[in-house]
């Protein structure tokens, strides 16, 4: 197990450079698998999910050339091959099933694999996956470890509309329809950054796409798509989690940030705890007048609330930063989680650093800020975000803590302790119980 021991206290400054999302580059990632021309990718994470789809195709005989300090990596999956009798998908991450409509374009078969739910947030439908692959013509049986997937020539285009708009079923949607035989529609479709991102590279790879950023996606199938290069952009996620760093330290981190147009809504939560997010000449940095402070709604009856669901709402993601921020934030703030129904149990861990976080039902959260906050063991979830919350409230209080478990941090954030030490935080990893 891998644990990290945080002596907090120290308040985190300095200039940061965000990674890449790796929610745009898992996608990106399995896309590659649909061109037999050599694609170049800028910028691209050292995080696991990386190198468990690089090792995929590895082991499917694809070249694969990645130098992770200069974060330049060369893939060309021209003897790619593939048996979905003998060849397995990576597990406990949701990209995975991302590479389904590479394989069934290229070999006429694919997996899904039994474990494709990743971070722990409650029920991860692979449904509406499967409808999406049988709308282009695929068949579904089930196999002892998974399902398997075959289709006849080429995928058939169609159009759909799905129950509600999910991030993955629309990069698969995207993915099945860039080489389908005709014009796809998608209505309902997911739009966040990481989608648009998605979306801009398979536009770059020949896709016949319209309507991006929206919850229309027009794909006219093309024959072939072709290769090229692509640099991705920072991380909202990560932006947002040094800028609340800095701010729930008493300290003064910027974080460059190129696309602070994403960002309005995001200025706006953090304004409810008393953070204000200054974007200027491409950084952004947080301010704090004093101490965290929730600011009280007009309206009587109700809390100080922060709605997360899918884009352009505050996205799911972001939550525990959130809530982070709401358990020294002095006032009471109720976090409302649209989409996930198992995301915020996590509220007995914040209780070991004292703090006072009420679970009111699966989708809801009420935090009691401000209480005194002592340092404490905790375990973090199988949740990324949630194992960051745990440490940043560590880093807010003087004293060794300690976050078992937190190696999920290690599928999204490279050299995250690393970079955080840059700034002055004292962290470090250790393997054990
Ligand atoms: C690899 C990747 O990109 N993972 C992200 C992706 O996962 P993923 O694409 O799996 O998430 P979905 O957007 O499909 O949503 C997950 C679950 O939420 C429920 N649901 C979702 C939307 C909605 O309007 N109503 C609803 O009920 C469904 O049960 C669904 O199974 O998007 C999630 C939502 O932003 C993020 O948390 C994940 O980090
Ligand atoms: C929940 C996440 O990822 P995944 O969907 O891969 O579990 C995440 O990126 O926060």
């Amino acid at each position: 197990m891998s644990n990290l021991i945080v002596h907090g206290g120290s308040p985190l400054k300095g200039r940061i450079v965000p990674s890449a999302n790796k929610n745009a580059v898992l996608p990106i990632l399995c896309a590659t698998l649909l061109t037999r021309e050599p694609v170049r990718l800028h910028g691209v994470p050292e995080i696991t999910d990386v190198k468990k789809i690089l090792e995929v195709f590895r082991q499917l005989g694809s070249s694969v050339s990645v130098d992770f300090g200069t974060g330049v990596l060369d893939l060309h999956h021209q003897n790619t091959h593939f048996d979905p009798a003998k060849d397995h998908l990576p597990e406990e991450m949701r990209s995975s099933i991302m590479l389904v409509p590479g394989l069934m374009a290229r070999f006429g078969a694919a997996r899904i694999e039994d474990d494709v739910k990743g971070c722990t947030l409650g029920a991860r439908e692979i449904d509406p996956h499967v409808e999406v692959f049988e709308r282009f013509g695929a068949s579904v049986d089930r196999a002892a470890d998974g399902l398997l997937l075959k289709v006849d020539g080429k995928l058939r285009h169609n159009d759909h509309w799905t129950d509600y708009a999910s991030v993955t079923t629309t990069e698969n949607f995207v993915l099945c329809a860039a080489l389908a035989d005709g014009t796809s529609t998608l209505m309902n479709a997911a739009s966040e950054p990481h989608v648009q991102e998605f979306c801009q590279f398979m536009q770059m790879l020949g896709a016949k796409l319209e309507g991006l950023g929206t919850s229309r996606l027009t794909i006219h199938g093309v024959d072939r798509l072709g290769g090229g290069e692509f640099t991705f952009a920072e991380d909202f996620h990560e932006i947002v989690t040094f800028l609340a760093l800095g701010a729930i330290t008493g300290g003064d981190v910027r974080v460059k940030n190129s696309q602070p147009e994403q960002f309005p809504l995001i200025d706006r939560t953090f304004a409810k705890f008393g953070v204000q997010i200054v974007h200027e000449d491409g950084w952004s940095r947080s301010v704090v007048n004093g101490k965290l402070k929730v600011k009280e709604p007009f309206t009587r009856n109700i809390l100080q609330k922060v709605e997360a669901a899918p884009w352009p709402y505050l996205p799911v993601d972001l939550l525990p930063i959130f809530v982070a921020l709401g358990v020294k934030a002095e006032g009471s703030v109720m976090f409302w989680n649209k989409v996930y129904d198992g995301a915020m149990g996590w509220t007995t861990e914040l209780s070991k650093f004292g703090a006072h976080a009420f679970l009111s039902d699966p989708h809801r959260m009420v935090t009691f800020g401000g209480k005194p906050l002592t340092p404490a063991e905790v375990e973090s979830p199988y949740i990324i975000r949630v194992a960051i919350a745990l440490l940043m409230v560590a880093a807010s209080i003087p004293g060794k803590s300690v976050i078992h478990n937190a190696a999920p941090v290690r599928r999204a954030h490279p050299q995250f302790a690393e970079n955080i030490t840059r700034l002055g935080a004292r962290v470090e990893w250790v393997e054990g119980d």
